[in-house]
């Protein structure tokens, strides 16, 4: 098998959040909670997620907003946040690998923890 190369421009960046977004599109527990949030704003959704990913893996700041708020209220909980990883990390990996694709998964996976313990938090009423 020819080895892959690692991502390394926005045309990767797209081809891995195309190829993620396509996963969570049909995937039978993500599917419906993204579409029934962005309904007609998908393509609006891709471009703010390749400047995301830019901003995160090259430093370009192409991405200036706060990642965590538009999740807050979503009925979402622990298995939403592992198979959101799993699919993350099954897309990137049949297609890059390499240093910048280690920290990919390793940033995402942070954050889908981090985003599962704050809604955790925020849903606790002692918490309030
Ligand atoms: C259960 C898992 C997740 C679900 C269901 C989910 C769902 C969504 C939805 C529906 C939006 C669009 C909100 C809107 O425009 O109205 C969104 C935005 C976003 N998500 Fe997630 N997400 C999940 C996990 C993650 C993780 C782990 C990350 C971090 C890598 C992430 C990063 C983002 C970012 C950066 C935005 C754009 C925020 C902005 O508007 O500035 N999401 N997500």
């Amino acid at each position: 098998m020819a080895t892959l190369k690692d991502i390394s421009n926005i045309e990767d960046i797209k081809l891995m959040v195309d190829t993620f977004y396509g996963k969570v599109r049909k995937d039978d527990l993500l599917g419906p909670i993204f579409n029934e949030k962005l309904q007609d704003r998908w393509s609006e959704h891709l471009e703010k997620m390749y400047g995301f990913w830019q901003t995160i893996l090259f430093d370009v700041r192409a991405y200036s907003g706060s990642p965590f708020p538009p999740h807050k209220q979503l009925p979402v909980d622990k298995t939403h946040f592992d198979r959101w990883v799993l699919l993350f990390n099954t897309s990137i990996d049949g297609l890059f690998s390499g240093t910048i694709t280690e920290e990919a998964k390793m940033r995402a996976a942070n954050m889908a923890y981090m985003f599962n313990y704050k809604i955790d938090y925020f849903r606790n009423p002692e918490n309030h």
